[in-house]
């Protein structure tokens, strides 16, 4: 007979049950005191929490196959069409052509870099509100976090869904984005208790869920309406306009079936999984920045003197920022936005550890608490961007110290594509602006988290924003 997973087994009664606390936090406590592999039962659902690298690296080298099921949670279920979309399809044939076409359409290389001139317009819009609402250093301090959810949502949306997206909805996205993460964050009662999921009919969550599936499926319907129409022009190509082409002759019964399955399904995957993780990043690493003067000056430095007096930062000039990248990696080490990824659930029975770990299990990995581990990381809550600046980059995937995106096949499609907004969005606010946050004596920006898939800045960051000289003409 096997020996049982130590853990708590039953959960305390506060931390993980409740939608409002940080579920990461509770279970890097737990896990200080009960190891790294650990079994807990949240509710009626067997869990097993994994919080270091050694032994993520056993679960996920030899058994990734078992761990790359997703559990049907409440909301989720709901908004992503019955789960059929990537981020949450079980593990499967439907799964797997989904991700491909998600892969192979938006997010490889080349479809990535073929979305630059999306960037740099969005990119030069964001500078151009940013100058327009702080024309001078004694500005106001503006809402930096609401600017760059708008401008990594406009660049995701217009690479899937095509330039004219934001007829169809952009304006109310935010208000749906911002409800949706609210549906989706923390736990529900029906998660951990799938019989009690009759409980959301009472309790209101059924009807919020409800609420924002009808607005989301309102702004699919007029995207693809419009692209049925011919309305949608994109020089890029964006992902529905290739799916038209790829279904060929019987394209528009096609689309319409696309609509109303994997072509909304997917708009979920870039809602959840896309926009706000990337906008996260960068509202995390600003945070950073102006809380370590000594590297917020290092990094403006470099980008300076890659762009010069061109007024704003190219794509081309990336390649030339080698430290932008390593403070970004810092940041998504203390800050990786989906701190404990997204929930696995064991597709067979496997053993790790010694411990048989059986079918049916729900998984988290804590990144967090693997991407912090003294045993890896020396000071690791100190905020120190050369400590990347050793072994060139980072191989994702391959490294278990540092999993912002994931482990194995389930891990991250978004990448690339995630890194080319974020990496231009950074180095142009670093170029053109130079930053304060307005803060009486003695205090500190703070790092406190609101939870939610994602998790953001429990206050949004509003800083002053100091236009740079060379900063007048932008693109
Ligand atoms: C900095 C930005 C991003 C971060 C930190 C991030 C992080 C993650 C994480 C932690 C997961 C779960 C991985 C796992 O279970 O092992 C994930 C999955 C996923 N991400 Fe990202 N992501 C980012 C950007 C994006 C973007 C821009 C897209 C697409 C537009 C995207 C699409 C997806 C999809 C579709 C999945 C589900 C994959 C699957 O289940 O097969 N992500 N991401």
């Amino acid at each position: 007979k096997r020996p049982r997973l130590p853990g708590p087994w039953r959960l305390p009664s506060s931390g993980t049950s409740t939608r409002s606390a940080n579920p990461h936090l509770t279970l890097r406590a737990l896990a200080e005191r009960h190891g790294p592999l650990m079994f807990l039962q949240l509710g009626s659902i067997p869990t097993v929490v994994i919080s270091s690298a050694h032994v993520a690296q056993e679960a996920f080298r030899a058994h990734d196959l078992a761990f790359a099921g997703r559990p049907a949670l409440y909301s989720v279920e709901r908004i992503s069409y019955g789960l059929r979309d990537v981020s949450f399809a079980p593990y499967g044939e439907y799964w797997r052509q989904a991700r491909k076409v998600f892969m192979v359409e938006l997010l490889s290389a080349k479809r990535v870099r073929s979305f630059r001139s999306v960037r740099e317009r969005e990119v030069a819009s964001l500078v151009a509100s940013i100058r327009r609402l702080a024309p001078s250093s004694s500005s106001s301090p503006i809402d930096l976090s609401r600017m760059v959810v708008s401008v990594t949502n406009a660049v995701t949306c217009r690479a899937a869904f095509g330039d004219r997206y934001e007829a169809a909805g952009g304006g109310r996205l935010h208000r749906v984005l911002e409800e949706m993460q609210s549906v989706l964050g923390g736990f529900c009662a029906g998660d951990i208790f799938p019989w009690l999921r009759w409980i959301h009919a009472l309790d209101g969550l059924r009807a919020r869920v409800e609420r924002v599936f009808g607005e989301l499926d309102d702004i699919y319907s007029q995207v693809i309406e419009e692209h049925l129409r011919g309305d949608c022009t994109s020089e890029h190509g964006d992902l529905v306009q290739v799916l038209l082409r790829l279904r060929g002759s019987n394209a528009e019964e096609h689309l319409r079936q696309y609509g109303s399955d994997q072509g909304t399904s997917h708009g979920t995957d870039i809602f959840t999984a896309g926009t706000e993780t990337s906008a996260a990043t960068i509202i995390w690493t600003m945070t950073e920045l102006l809380r370590n003067p000594r590297v917020m000056a290092r990094a403006q430095k470099e980008v300076r003197d890659a762009a010069g007096k061109k007024g704003a930062v190219e794509e081309t000039d990336l390649h030339d920022l080698p430290f932008l990248k390593w403070v970004i990696n810092e940041s998504l080490r203390l800050h990786p936005p989906a701190p404990l990824l997204l929930p696995r659930e064991t597709t067979e029975a496997c053993t790790v550890g010694g411990y048989e770990i059986p079918a049916g299990t729900r998984v988290f990995v804590n990144a967090k608490v693997i991407g912090t581990d003294p045993a890896n990381w020396s000071n690791p809550q100190e905020f120190r961007p050369e400590r990347f600046s050793s072994g060139g980059d980072v191989r994702w995937g391959e490294c278990f110290e540092f999993v912002p995106f994931g482990v194995g096949r389930r891990s991250c499609p978004g990448i690339n594509f995630a890194l080319a907004v974020v990496e231009l969005v950074l180095a142009n606010l670093l170029h053109c602006f130079d930053w304060e946050a307005r803060l009486g004596k003695g205090e500190e920006l703070d790092v406190e988290e609101a939870f939610g898939m994602v998790v953001h800045r429990k206050r949004p960051l509003c800083l002053v924003a100091k236009p740079y000289e060379y900063g007048k003409a932008i693109f």
